[in-house]
């Protein structure tokens, strides 16, 4: 159009181009490829045979770049770089259809419903702040924070439901699961078919997987909870049988997304983002805006015919933890090349120790350090051995140099004394040593695992500290791998308590102690690289703690005069990698978010550092 600004359409991609990048997609042997564009593509505006394809999506084509700008305001909704595809055993998923780089956005999807989790402790129905009973909703009984919440529109099913039934809610408990809230969200969806029936469709057609559901324990349990209270309680069986509830269950265990709000969490639900597939080591990375609008990035580089996929479970957990959680909300075993390597891409996040295996290399490493010392005793050099602080401290500023304290598990192969499940996509695999090839007794990985995993819940529920954390991996280290996802979690907790726990603060934190942070930090991160690679809120957070580390270290070796000005550089220059990466990485968090906040301050603290390092003479 005469006038109009052309600043966001895309290049124009000759159709050459395109059709080459498209036989390379295909001749690379990716699971799926894109729709080749044909080659009687024909131009979108006028018929022609079309000479270019947009860039934006690879897949609209036009015979000229001056019909792709005139055709702009027609095909931009529609153009992005993915396209829906389906297979048998996945249902619908996403595939790229170009190219895609890091950071990207994919898709904004605004909410087709939002509503309260199904198990939370009492939350206002229109803000999901969290209440107390001083107000309550004077039509229904519901708790709300205030007058200014009555009456929403998101509030109103429920409470025209209750003012129906002709009793209203009393709401007595607060600070605790109230199982009251368990129909919200999943009445607020069926008070939609007469309300708005257009809404009501589109979430009908999302996966219920109810065929799989039926029988199950979930089932059972919303049969017990939500069914009976739209039935009994709110009188509603005439309007909503049986089977639309259950297909409405089933459809918001499949899709809904919890959305993290400041002071709660809540369930939205999402027509497009319900297509992301899932995969253990995701390679989109989501947030929500203000609006609760869905943001899918590229967490990495997409190449032009994956998938993309999103992670449906907790990342940092064992295989085992993770199929669970899959078959029994989700109904599908994941075969993602994570779940499918007894290792884990040599993470080892299930893994356990075996015990005869780990005995017999200490024995040989002892005798092998009783002949290294007898050399030495032969003329060898002498005074090599340093134990205690002197150690630590040399092996810190080691670090600096470039080697690093987790080298040991750089050395790592699948051939060491792990115990790892033969068939992790079976939940009845049995479970062998890498080294020796002994299988463990059975049932004995998953007992001991989920009695540590009990631990360490209750070790997080109780305001865990540093001597806390400490112990617990002391007390497990003779029994699992140092990356077993639960060790993991207590290290992610115990890298922030150095540093900010009374007496660990970070100006106040011995060498020791700084080193301890930064090796939690590298081991964690090490990890997060594998599972959550690119732009992850784990890599973000842990990113910050190790620049920290970094720069107290840098700091502290430098003032007492333990670091040469090229070592305090080198350490100061990581420390400014590690700053710059967390910034680069937490960019997209919202800013209400805990990691939004820590974004803008790794920005802000990138111009401090660099100053820092100027003012101290070292060059960069
Ligand atoms: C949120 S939906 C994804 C969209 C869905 N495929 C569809 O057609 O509507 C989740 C469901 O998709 C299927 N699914 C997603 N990822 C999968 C995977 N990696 N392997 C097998 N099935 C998967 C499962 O049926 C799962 O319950």
């Amino acid at each position: 159009m005469p006038g109009e600004s052309h600043a966001d359409v895309p290049d124009a991609v000759p159709l050459q181009v395109a059709m080459e990048a498209s036989a390379l997609v295909t001749s690379n042997g990716h699971e799926s490829s894109p729709s080749e564009p044909a080659k009687t593509l024909t131009c979108s505006e006028c018929s022609k045979t079309a000479t270019v394809v947009c860039g934006g999506c690879w897949i609209v084509g036009f015979c000229s770049r001056d019909h792709q700008l005139t055709g702009w305001t027609k095909h931009r909704p529609k153009c992005r770089p993915w396209r829906v595809s389906s297979s048998l055993d996945l249902g619908r998923f996403m595939v790229a259809t170009r190219d895609i780089a890091a950071g990207e956005v994919l898709m904004k999807d605004e909410p087709l419903l939002i509503g309260p989790k199904m198990m939370t402790e009492p939350v206002c129905l229109a803000c999901y702040r969290p209440v107390n009973g001083e107000y309550i909703c004077q039509d229904c009984g519901f708790p709300l924070c205030s007058s200014d919440c009555e009456g929403t529109d998101d509030h109103e099913p429920e409470c025209r439901a209750v003012q129906d039934s002709g009793i209203p809610v009393k709401v007595s408990m607060f600070g605790e699961v109230n199982s009251m809230y368990e129909c919200i969200t999943p009445l607020r969806i069926l008070s939609l078919r007469e309300k708005i029936p257009s809404l009501w469709n589109k979430i009908m057609t999302l996966e219920s997987n109810c065929d799989m559901r039926e029988g199950t324990e979930v089932a059972a349990i919303t049969q017990q909870t939500v069914i009976d209270i739209i039935h009994n309680r709110l009188n509603l069986e005439e309007d909503y049988n049986t089977e639309v509830i259950e297909r409405v269950l089933g459809i918001l265990d499949t899709n809904a997304f919890e959305i993290r709000l400041p002071d709660s969490s809540i369930l939205g639900v999402y027509q497009k983002g319900s297509l992301l597939e899932h995969d253990c080591i995701p390679n989109t990375h989501r947030t929500f805006d203000a609006d609760l609008n869905l943001i899918v990035r590229a967490a990495v580089p997409i190449k032009r015919g994956q998938h993309l996929t999103s992670c449906y479970t907790e990342s940092l957990s064992t295989t085992g933890v993770r199929q669970e959680h899959l078959r029994s909300t989700k109904y599908f075993t994941c075969a993602c090349k994570r779940c499918r390597d007894p290792t884990e891409l040599k993470t080892f996040t299930s893994a356990m120790k075996c015990s005869e295996c780990v005995e017999k290399q200490e024995e040989e490493a002892k005798q092998k350090r009783a002949a290294e010392r007898a050399s030495r005793g032969r003329g060898g050099t002498r005074g090599a051995k340093r134990g205690g602080v002197a150690s630590r401290i040399s092996q810190f500023q080691s670090g600096a140099q470039g080697g690093s304290s987790i080298s040991q598990a750089e050395e790592e192969t699948v051939k060491g004394p792990w115990i790892v499940p033969q068939d992790p996509l079976s939940p009845s695999s049995t479970w062998a040593c890498l080294s020796c090839g002994n299988p463990a007794n059975d049932g004995y990985p998953e007992r001991m695992t989920s009695v540590m995993q009990e631990e360490a819940e209750e070790l997080e529920e109780a305001n865990p500290s540093v001597e806390a954390c400490e112990s617990f991996l002391k007390k497990w280290d003779n029994t699992f791998h140092s990356n077993h996802a639960t060790f993991l979690n207590i290290k992610y907790v115990l890298l922030h308590l150095y540093g900010s726990e009374e007496g660990y603060e970070l100006e106040e934190m011995t060498p020791i102690h700084l080193a301890r942070k930064e090796e939690l930090c590298q081991e964690v991160l090490k990890v997060a690289d594998v599972i959550q690679p690119g732009i992850s809120r784990l890599r973000g957070s842990v990113l910050y703690e190790l620049y920290q580390a970094l720069f107290y270290k840098t700091r502290a070796l430098s003032l007492v005069g333990a670091a040469t000005s090229e070592q305090a550089r080198r350490m100061a220059m990581e420390a400014l990698t590690a700053l710059k990466e967390c910034a680069r990485v937490l960019c997209y968090e919202p800013e209400v978010q805990p990691e939004g906040q820590l974004g803008l301050e790794a920005k802000e603290e990138i111009k401090i550092l660099q100053k820092w390092i100027k003012e101290e003479g070292w060059k960069y």
